[in-house]
């Protein structure tokens, strides 16, 4: 399958700090739209139907499961998550640049279906900062922090077959690596195109 578009997809082992990059890149950048998925997991603290994600029951998640409504879907540490074909066909369609947040089965998932996807892994600087991270987040149940930490290591295991790691210790600096990431992308995508006035748009000498 292929769209005009760029695809980015971002994971990480829970509480890396993916949600807090990306939402910064999107602020630095107009052009970027980001995947609202599905879950059958309860809202967390101040999280919003809509915005953080669509909240819907099991036997919902299911039905769309069942009825082919997902790009992509994956249990992950005990819920179900999904990216709707609905909520970003279009947008690809129409040539934007779209960002998914999403777990590293996801997204190798999505690699099948979208090869020029850019797979791109958030690291945590360490295990212990991993942990105050959750912490400090809210996460305060001790079951779920340990059934996350204990995902993580499995998570990054996967991070050799992502295009790109960022390590994610200075948050200005981890922004700073995406947004690399992201122009030298459209620069490629638009040379391999022989697109002159995209690439001179990406570099803004337009
Ligand atoms: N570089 C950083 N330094 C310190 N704290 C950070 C950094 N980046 C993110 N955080 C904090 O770490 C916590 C977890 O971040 P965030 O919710 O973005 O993680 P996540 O990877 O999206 O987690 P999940 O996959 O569970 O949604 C948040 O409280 C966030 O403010
Ligand atoms: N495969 C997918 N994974 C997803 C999707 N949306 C989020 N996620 C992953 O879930 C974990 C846990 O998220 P949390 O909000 O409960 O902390 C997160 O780390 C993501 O990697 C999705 O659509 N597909």
């Amino acid at each position: 399958m292929e769209y005009p578009g760029n695809l980015f997809v971002v994971a990480a082992p829970s509480g890396a700090g993916k949600s807090s990059l990306v939402k910064a890149l999107l602020e630095l950048d107009a052009k970027l739209s980001v995947s609202v998925s599905h879950t059958s997991r309860a809202p967390r603290g101040q999280e919003q139907h809509g915005r953080e994600y669509w909240f819907v029951g099991l036997d919902e998640f299911r039905d769309m499961v069942a009825r082919g409504d997902f790009f992509e879907w994956a249990e992950v540490h005990g819920n179900l998550y999904g990216t709707s074909r609905a909520g970003i066909e279009s947008r690809m369609a129409q040539g934007d640049d779209v960002v998914l947040e999403i777990d590293y089965q996801g997204a190798l998932q999505i690699k099948q279906l979208f090869p020029y996807a850019v797979l791109i892994f958030v690291l945590p600087p360490s295990w212990e900062e991993l942990k105050q991270r959750l912490i400090r987040r809210g996460d305060t149940q001790p079951e779920v922090i340990a059934t996350r930490m204990a995902n993580a290591r499995v998570e990054i295991d996967q991070a050799r077959h992502f295009d790109f790691v960022v390590v994610n210790a200075v948050f200005d600096s981890a922004v700073f690596d995406l947004k690399a990431i992201v122009h030298a992308q459209r620069l490629k995508y638009a040379a391999q195109r022989r697109n002159r006035s995209a690439v001179f748009q990406a570099l803004q000498l337009d």
